[in-house]
């Protein structure tokens, strides 16, 4: 039997992931929305697209929960996006009663599943869906750290005019202005990229790669970024569905990891059949602990208005 995967949010990014694992052809997908209609349409277009892609996977577009029974992995997507001039913190109070309402509506529906966030403020909405939906930590993963290391990846491979492919780059930290990307642990086919590109340059890819989800929020300005969003988060899927066991920078519930208790931040962690299968703990300079540190009191910050 082919493998279940529930998006919840038939918008830009849960529509784009939808399309990026039937090309993929990884999984089954229901897309699930509020709004009636629309996960109906974009589900039943991308069925269409199937014998044209070669493509075994069914998609169906639904309101109703009871379709979305037994997932292998829920991602949840439902929430606003935010526009020129706005913060990602500022979706926060909206985002968590989406979440909320989300959360207890799949988890009921998918006991067993393992869930992927991706709304935004990212890593407190990881942190309220955990708390809610009692799984343990293995199950509930957020995505960011994929996305913000691609930005970095391209940025790096754009100015050493490099393949893409030749270039790995980590980003830890929380999803948002005081993000870490670490050119220390970022390479072109095995060379850190501290050799190869002079400082002031690389702080200002780094600077790049901090403000990327706003870049694109000011070219769209209805909307923000989802191809390059969806594309990582189906590398997490894809990474679990196919217990590859491979090393990502996520949002995972830290408990002691990096000196930090009890809050989603983006670590090093591999992705297997059981969701989070371990946190790699690397070990960081003083000014890079530091800027972690800062990161994840800008996490805890906005859990606190939660009360998450
Ligand atoms: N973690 C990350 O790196 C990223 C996070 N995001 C976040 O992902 C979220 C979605 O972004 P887009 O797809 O661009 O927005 P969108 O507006 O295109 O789609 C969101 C969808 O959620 C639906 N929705 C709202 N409430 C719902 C509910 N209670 N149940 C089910 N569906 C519901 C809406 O009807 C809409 O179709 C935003 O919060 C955005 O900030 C976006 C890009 C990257
Ligand atoms: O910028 C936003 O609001 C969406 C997002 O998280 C990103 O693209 O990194």
């Amino acid at each position: 039997m082919r493998k279940k995967v529930t998006i919840v949010g038939a918008g830009n990014v849960g529509a784009t992931a939808a399309h990026w694992i039937a090309s993929k052809e990884l999984a089954d997908v229901i897309l699930i929305d509020v709004v009636e209609g629309i996960p109906q349409g974009k589900g039943l277009d991308l069925l269409e697209a199937m014998p044209i892609e070669k493509r075994d996977c069914h998609i169906i577009g639904t309101n109703d929960y009871a379709d979305t029974a037994n997932s292998d992995i829920v991602v949840i997507t439902a929430g606003i996006p935010r526009k020129p001039g706005m913060s990602r913190d500022d979706l926060l109070q909206t985002n968590y009663k989406i979440m909320s309402d989300v959360v207890s509506k799949v988890t009921a529906a998918s006991p067993n599943c393992i869930l992927i966030v991706v709304s935004n403020p990212l890593d407190a909405m990881a942190q309220a869906a955990f708390k809610q939906a009692k799984f343990n930590r293995e199950r509930v993963i957020g995505m960011a750290g994929v996305l913000d290391s691609a930005r970095f990846r391209t940025f790096i491979a754009e100015e050493l005019k490099v393949s893409v492919e030749n270039v790995t780059a980590f980003v830890l930290g929380g999803h948002g202005d005081t993000m870490v990307p670490l050119p220390r642990f970022s390479t072109v086919a095995g060379i850190p990229i501290t050799e190869l590109i002079e400082p002031a340059k690389l702080e200002a890819l780094v600077q790049r790669t901090r403000d990327g989800g706003a870049e694109i929020v000011k070219h769209l300005k209805t909307g923000s970024a989802y191809y390059a969003p969806s594309a990582a988060t189906v590398e997490m899927v894809e990474a679990i569905l196919k217990d590859k066991k491979k090393i990502l920078p996520c949002a995972a519930y830290l408990q002691g990891e990096y000196g930090i208790d009890g809050l989603y931040v983006g670590v090093p962690c591999k992705l297997g059949a059981r969701g989070l299968e371990q946190i790699i703990e690397i070990k960081l300079t003083a000014e890079e602990a530091a800027a972690l540190k800062k990161s994840a009191d800008a996490v805890k910050e906005l859990c606190a208005v939660i009360g998450v």
